[in-house]
């Protein structure tokens, strides 16, 4: 039956007519008509027109006094999933399948059979709403697209401003005006959350509850999501998720020739520019330093320590005290700074001062170390100690890829603690093979000031002078002290130089360090300890012994800094001339410089200035005087020897 707002007038005002009082469930003595090319739609004598209006007005008399019931008395909807909704859902036919979960709290009755309040009909089991053969759990398929009820709607269609509960799906409400009071707000339940259904998504709830459903403003606030298995509904509680873990910049990438700077476009990049991750050199004039350049003071105590690994919150601005924290000022040291001191990139988030996991940069406890003899512990801390300035990302010029691979593969690991217990510890040690002066001190450098940790310098050279045993005790006293000032960076530049029996006088000291330097990369010096990464470099890998090359976790090539990148080391070093060349000049040194590194191109300047007789720098440099340099200073890496570099790197590098 089909109500419409005339049906809720009172009865005796209702108007005689007929009534299509369709129902779908066929009794046995009643034949299906299936209109041509119609859905199937059940039919029966005494639901057509032609009953007797006497039949008629019976049944809505019996309907008006079922349904008068039903709106006249308080109406307490029952709880959701009291209902077999299977049942509702598709009107499906005969007993629902059983509700999953736990037993429903009431039984698949008829939609009102169970109400209190109700008059109590031969309901029960599938008897329906008050036994009406039409109304019963029974229903079969809905024939109305959009009625879940599937026979004629007896319910009222509450409103969206209804401040009632969710009627539970296929609960077909009374239509017309005469809408029952809301249902005390105590029974009603939230309703299902979107996308919610027996064959819908598990929902995960959200932690704090539900936010009051729209339309139910009155609601008390929903029950808590459940503690127990179960949700109120009957539902598995599902397991919440894992908050997803934050997401990593996406690294910016940054474009260089490949051709020129011979790098794998492994890491393609997009074009260097002011909006990457790394807040890169603005390829401008820089300004001149400033009179005594600028001072990165040392610890008070005279040491100068990393500064123990605290990355500066996002936005700090570049302490001019460098890593090393306050104290007296110590004389500028190291690269110039390229573009505006910026923030490199984002920080990372400031670290809860909680002691690292295992597999982080741990700081032990730092009680000196036992063997370890205070002479050479003076030795390292007065020769090797590195007290440069701190050196950004954006105080490398070009090596995009690079930067980005570094700081992935190797700071993002140790910086951060490991996901989860088990995982893979982070790579402890890290070999930049590539042309003299490319530039891999200088990562070194600025992987020690991105990892806040102490940098100790040895050189393979400095090592083996002295002859095997002294280099030996140096080599570990420089582990040892590493280890006991965490967290360290313990970079050693021509590893080549300690391992290759040479024809000089050193070729016994330097063959003869390479046990004490495979030991102490096994840990055996304190090497492996949590809180120390060894740095080793070399321009000559091919010089390296499988043994020493395994010993590498990561190994990266550090190629020849391309076209944008010579630009700005040119401009950098040329402002500490005093030297500002235009546009035009500065495109055609960088054109002339092609196969220089940077190191290379900070000699050229030098030979500039000298050749001009400048010591004084009364006149600023020119570009004649550099042009005139040029024919003094050339690239030392032939094209052969890059060709070995890219090709060492395809086979042993571990790729950017
Ligand atoms: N990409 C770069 N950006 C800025 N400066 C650079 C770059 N590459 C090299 N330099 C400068 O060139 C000089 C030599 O750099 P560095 O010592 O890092 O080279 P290297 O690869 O370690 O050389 P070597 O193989 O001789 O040890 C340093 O003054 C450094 O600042
Ligand atoms: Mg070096």
């Amino acid at each position: 039956m089909h109500w419409t707002p005339e049906h809720a007038q009172p009865l005796n005002q209702w108007p005689e007519q007929h009534l299509d009082v369709s129902s779908t469930t066929p009794s046995p003595a009643h034949k299906l008509e299936l209109p041509p090319g119609g859905r199937q739609r059940c039919h029966y004598a005494w639901a057509h027109d032609d009953i007797s209006a006497l039949t008629a007005s019976n049944l809505l008399k019996r309907y008006a006094e079922k349904y008068s019931g039903v709106l006249d008395s308080p109406y307490e909807r029952p709880t959701l999933g009291g209902y077999g909704d299977a049942a509702f859902l598709n009107g499906a036919k005969g007993d629902p399948e059983p509700w999953p979960g736990p037993e429903p709290p009431y039984p698949l009755a008829s939609l009102h059979e169970s109400l209190p309040g109700t008059k109590s009909g031969s309901g029960g089991g599938s008897g329906g709403l008050g036994g009406s053969p039409v109304l019963a759990g029974n229903l079969p398929e809905p024939l109305y697209a959009g009625n879940a009820c599937g026979g004629p709607s007896v319910a009222p269609e509450y409103g969206a401003g209804y401040g009632g509960g969710y009627l539970a799906p296929g609960y077909c409400a009374q239509t017309g005006t005469a809408l029952p009071p809301p249902p005390p707000a105590a029974l009603l339940q939230p309703p299902p959350p979107p996308g919610y259904g027996p064959s819908g998504p598990l929902y995960n709830y959200p932690a704090g509850g539900y936010a009051a459903q729209p339309g139910y403003g009155a609601l008390p606030p929903p029950p808590a999501p459940p503690s127990a298995p179960y949700l109120t509904s009957g539902l598995a509680a599902p397991t919440p998720l894992p908050a997803p873990a934050p997401p990593r910049p996406a690294p910016t990438s940054y474009g260089f020739q490949a051709a020129e700077a011979g790098v794998s476009l492994k890491r393609k990049a997009a074009d260097e520019g002011a909006d990457g991750r790394y807040r890169k050199y603005i390829y401008e004039p820089a300004k001149a330093p400033a009179a005594d350049g600028a001072s990165y003071p040392n610890t008070d105590n005279g040491e100068c320590r990393g500064n123990g690994f605290r990355p500066k919150p996002p936005g700090a601005a570049e302490e001019a005290s460098g890593k090393y924290g306050g104290g007296v000022p110590l004389k500028v040291l190291g690269s110039p700074v390229y573009g505006p001191q910026l923030e490199p990139f984002e920080k990372f988030p400031e670290r809860a001062p909680a002691p690292a996991p295992r597999g982080g940069f741990a700081v032990p406890s730092g009680e000196p170390l036992k063997g370890l003899d205070p002479g050479a512990l003076e030795l390292v801390t007065s020769k090797m100690l590195d007290c440069g300035p701190p050196v950004q990302w954006a105080d490398v010029a070009g090596q995009g890829a690079l930067k980005a691979a570094l700081e992935e593969e190797l700071v993002w690991p140790l910086l951060r603690p490991p996901a989860y217990p088990g995982s893979p510890r982070p790579p402890r040690t890290v070999l930049l093979f590539g042309p003299r002066g490319a530039g891999k001190a200088l990562l070194g450098r600025c992987l020690a000031t991105q990892l806040g940790a102490t940098l100790l310098r040895l050189r393979g050279t400095t090592l083996a002078a002295p002859g095997a045993a002294e280099g030996a005790h140096l080599l570990q006293a420089a582990f040892a002290a590493a280890r006991c000032r965490p967290p360290s960076v313990l970079l050693i530049s021509e590893l080549d130089a300690l391992l290759q029996a040479r024809e000089d006088g050193v070729a016994a000291a330097a063959g003869a360090l390479q046990a004490p330097l495979l030991a102490c990369l096994d840990g055996g010096c304190g090497a492996g300890a949590d809180g120390v990464l060894v740095v080793g470099t070399t321009s000559r890998p091919a010089a390296l012994d499988d043994a020493t090359r395994q010993r590498f976790a990561l190994r990266f090539y550090v190629a020849l800094p391309d076209g944008p990148a010579r630009g700005q080391i040119l401009q950098r070093a040329l402002v500490q001339h005093g030297c500002a060349l235009n546009e035009r000049e500065l495109a055609a040194l960088v054109q002339g410089t092609q196969g220089f590194s940077g190191g290379e191109l900070g000699q050229l300047c030098q030979q500039a200035a000298a050749g001009a007789g400048l010591p004084g720098l009364q006149r600023p440099l020119s570009y004649k005087d550099l042009e005139a340099a040029l024919a003094k200073v050339g690239p030392r890496a032939s094209p052969k020897d890059l060709d070995s570099y890219v090709e060492w790197d395809k086979m042993y590098g571990s790729g950017h």
